[in-house]
């Protein structure tokens, strides 16, 4: 038997990094036990922050590149993951945890905007290392397998969500461009063989201005040249604008401004521009001045005029309000505290916002704090159908019910930054009208050619050959494991999409798929076929490219069991080794808000106990350990006794958080090894355990209830104090003091 490896757990951000000073004590004391070693690595914001500027800080500051040796490790057999979601920051997260750190006295620079040296340069370059999707395409090296295990699912059809009413009347609806979207205008191609290419634009004057000096591409890589026309985004807004104002329904923005985390930026701030464009064309020339850049949201432009002279500022703040006379209602991410959908690129994020509006019955919150029917906005056509097909069905056919609804897994292409996750350094604002080519290095042939205007945006994004055979396998095993029919949602008329169909078509032909029920279907037809099947209870597994992958993992989730965070989230990376991710959603924000408020964590850490059984048994599996067959059965079988007795956090202050619930873990995972057989040691020493928290139940609940209802301090956002944390997220004395007796045997 060879060693076995270590459990690398995840340190991150907000909801789930609390959750962590939590559970990980838990972890710790029934792995420890068992002899099964689990180390943490933090991959926080702060932390990636402070890795990057080691010549910045003290000794004692400085802190290692964790990010840098997950990724490295990731693509090695030994790999064990258990990678909780974190912050893909936009620029005000960015900006705000520098600024932070500043405050605790770590001498890091200022994020220079327009660098004006080599030294700046450099500066940024580091921080933009750190910006946007930075840690999901470093680690993902495998494709993705996403799925409500059946506990889940079960769970969710006894104790069903509330769902908002759906009503045919609804004018809730999805608006996207109809040209000179990225869809528009993609050009494909499989290379023949491995070559160097450059991408450069070839502008009015003849001369060529390289943007990309080298990319190296395999054999029978796909590579596609697409652009957004800036013209026809802004147009598509104005038209959109209007029609929401003169229509009287209330307008609202969905992007994915930190997975796309140079294009999306960009698509968000000409909308807000456009929105506010009478006080843009007024105040242009003190804007430029300023260095507002609404990429990053309204926030930016308050805090650059912050600065000005009271007067001066009144009158922006003035004219900007003044806009809001000849344009539509906007949607609120916050209207207590008065937070526009503009606010900031990363509060209305597509995957999770969508969702949620769907779910309430197609609504959103207006100014005055009341639900209302909505314009969605999502300029990219491809993806924004898929919504509206979803919303043209609950209208028809109401609200899902997700007690009786199918279940639609998600195996996803995502390995090797494959698709939009490749394209952040080599996606464009073209400099100058011109043509755009990506041109082989050697022999100067141009392989793809796009004519582009100055303001496009043009981007190039690649997929490798073995990443689509590794998914065509995933999706084949999938299909084979669970009975269920697949569907790849691959429309032949998306030049990059026809390419990847024929490959499908290929690799699937490697495979037994000898009474598998596999078929290939564009967007709209898949989610409507789908749909079909999902109102009679069927299930279905959706295969698809990364884009939806990641939305189709929050979509169908939220629908079914009201939160992605339930969700089974495996990566088999392509090495060897496994990637567990807890559930499929993000580091919710809001959560630590509540927190921070009234000491209640309403973050649901099942996605955690999921990746951690998926952990075990994936050392079981591959490195014949026994101990951790036994711990992983046990949690499987306390996974199922917490779901049966409903032990989920309530959002509700003085009743059972997050902590509540780890506490109901605990005891099932004590009591289910106390009840095997197969280790005598483990059985008593769990035993012990387990009677100890079933006969102080009720004072570890007053423990853990009793000191909510009062705002805490944790001495930080981005990076709180670990110490201040963890005794706010551990505040049961009995609880600590019986996992120590467990340590001490
Ligand atoms: N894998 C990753 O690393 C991912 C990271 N992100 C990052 O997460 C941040 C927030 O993104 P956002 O778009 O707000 O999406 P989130 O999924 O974080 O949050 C949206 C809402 O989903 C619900 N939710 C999410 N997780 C849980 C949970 N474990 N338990 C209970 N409810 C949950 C909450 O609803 P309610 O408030 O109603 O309780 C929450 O407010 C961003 O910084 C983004 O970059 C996003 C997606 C994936
Ligand atoms: O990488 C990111 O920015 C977010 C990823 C995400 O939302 C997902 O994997 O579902
Ligand atoms: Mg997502």
């Amino acid at each position: 038997m060879s060693k076995t490896p270590k459990i690398i757990y995840t340190f991150t951000d907000e909801a789930p990094a609390l959750a962590t000073h939590s559970l990980l004590p838990i972890i710790d004391a029934y792995t420890d036990a068992a002899g099964i070693e689990v180390e943490t690595r933090d991959i926080s914001l702060a932390a990636r922050i402070l890795s990057q500027f080691p010549d910045y800080l003290t000794a004692e500051q400085r802190v290692e590149d964790h990010l840098a040796e997950l990724g490295a490790l990731a693509k090695t057999p030994e790999a064990n993951i258990i990678k909780l979601p974190n912050i893909s920051a936009s620029m005000p997260q960015l900006r705000a945890a520098i600024k932070e750190l500043q405050g605790q006295g770590y001498k890091l620079p200022e994020y220079p905007d327009e660098p004006k040296n080599d030294e700046e340069k450099e500066i940024k370059a580091r921080y933009d290392k750190v910006k946007g999707s930075a840690v999901n395409p470093v680690l993902r090296e495998g494709n993705s397998d996403r799925r409500a295990p059946k506990a889940v699912k079960e769970y969710a059809r006894k104790y069903p969500h509330h769902m908002g009413e759906w009503s045919q009347a609804s004018r809730t609806h999805v608006s996207h461009m109809h040209g000179g979207d990225f869809y528009h205008g993609e050009k494909s191609m499989t290379l023949d063989r491995a070559r160097d290419v450059k991408m450069e634009l070839i502008t009015k004057s003849g001369e060529s201005l390289v943007l990309k000096p080298k990319v190296s591409l395999l054999e029978g890589e796909i590579i596609d040249s697409m652009f957004m026309s800036k013209k026809a985004l802004c147009e598509f807004y104005e038209r959109e604008i209007e029609d929401a104002r003169k229509t009287g329904v209330m307008f609202s923005l969905h992007v994915k401004a930190t997975m796309m985390k140079v294009s999306h930026p960009i698509v968000f701030g000409h909308c807000v521009k456009i929105f506010y464009k009478d006080a843009f064309e007024k105040h242009g020339a003190l804007f430029e001045e300023l260095g507002v850049d609404v990429n990053n949201g309204m926030v930016n432009l308050y805090d650059k005029i912050a600065t000005l002279p009271e007067s001066q500022r009144d009158e922006v703040i003035r004219d900007l309000h003044a806009c809001h006379d000849q344009r539509p209602e906007l949607a609120m991410v916050d209207s207590a505290r008065s937070i526009t959908n503009f606010h900031s690129p990363s509060d209305v994020i597509v995957d999770a916002s969508m969702p949620a509006m769907i779910r309430a019955g197609g609504q959103m919150y207006g100014a005055d704090g009341r639900m209302k029917d909505v314009k969605a906005v999502i300029p990219e056509s491809t993806f924004a159908r898929i919504y509206q097909e979803m919303i043209n069905f609950c209208k028809w056919h109401g609200a899902f019910d997700p007690a009786t609804m199918g279940t639609v897994p998600n195996v996803g292409l995502m390995a090797q930054k494959a698709e939009e996750y490749g394209s952040h350094d080599k996606t464009f604002e073209v400099p100058e009208d011109g043509i755009a080519n990506i041109t082989d290095l050697e022999t100067g042939e141009v392989l793809l050619t796009q004519n582009v205007e100055k303001g496009d945006i043009w981007r190039m994004c690649q997929v490798k050959d073995e990443p689509i055979r590794d998914w065509v396998k995933l999706a084949v095993e999938r299909c084979r494991d669970s009975g269920m029919p697949a569907v790849f949602w691959l429309d032949p008329y998306r030049p990059h999409e026809n390419e990847l169909i024929k490959k499908v078509k290929t690799y699937l032909q490697d495979h037994d798929t000898t009474g598998l029920d596999i078929q290939i279907m564009s967007q709209v037809r898949a989610m409507r076929y789908t749909l079909e099947r999902v109102i009679r209870g069927l299930d279905t597994i959706s295969v698809t490219g990364n884009i939806l992958r990641d939305y189709l993992t929050d979509l169908f989730p939220i629908m079914e069991l009201g939160t992605s965070a339930k969700m089974l989230s495996i990566v088999p990376l392509m090495a060897g080794g496994g990637m567990f991710e807890t559930g499929a959603g993000g580091s919710a924000p809001k959560h630590v808000q509540q927190l921070l408020e009234e000491n209640h964590l309403r973050w649901d850490s099942l996605g955690e106990f999921l990746a951690l059984t998926a952990s075990l048994e994936h050392l079981a599996k591959h490195f014949g350990n026994d101990r951790a067959a036994l711990l992983a059965d046990a949690l499987d079988k306390a996974i199922g006794q917490f779901l049966e007795n409903d032990k989920s956090p309530s959002r509700k202050v003085g009743e059972l958080d997050n902590r509540g619930s780890h506490f109901y873990l605990a005891l099932y995972w004590a009591q289910a090894l106390a009840t095997q057989d197969e280790d005598p040691n483990l059985k008593a020493l769990f035993g012990r355990l387990a009677e100890t928290l079933q006969a102080n139940e009720a004072t570890i609940l007053e423990e853990l209830n009793g000191v909510q209802g009062q705002p805490v301090d944790i001495k930080g956002y981005y990076h709180a104090d670990p110490e201040v944390a963890r005794a706010v997220m551990c505040p049961s004395k009995t609880l600590n003091e019986a996992l120590a007796l467990v340590a001490k045997g």
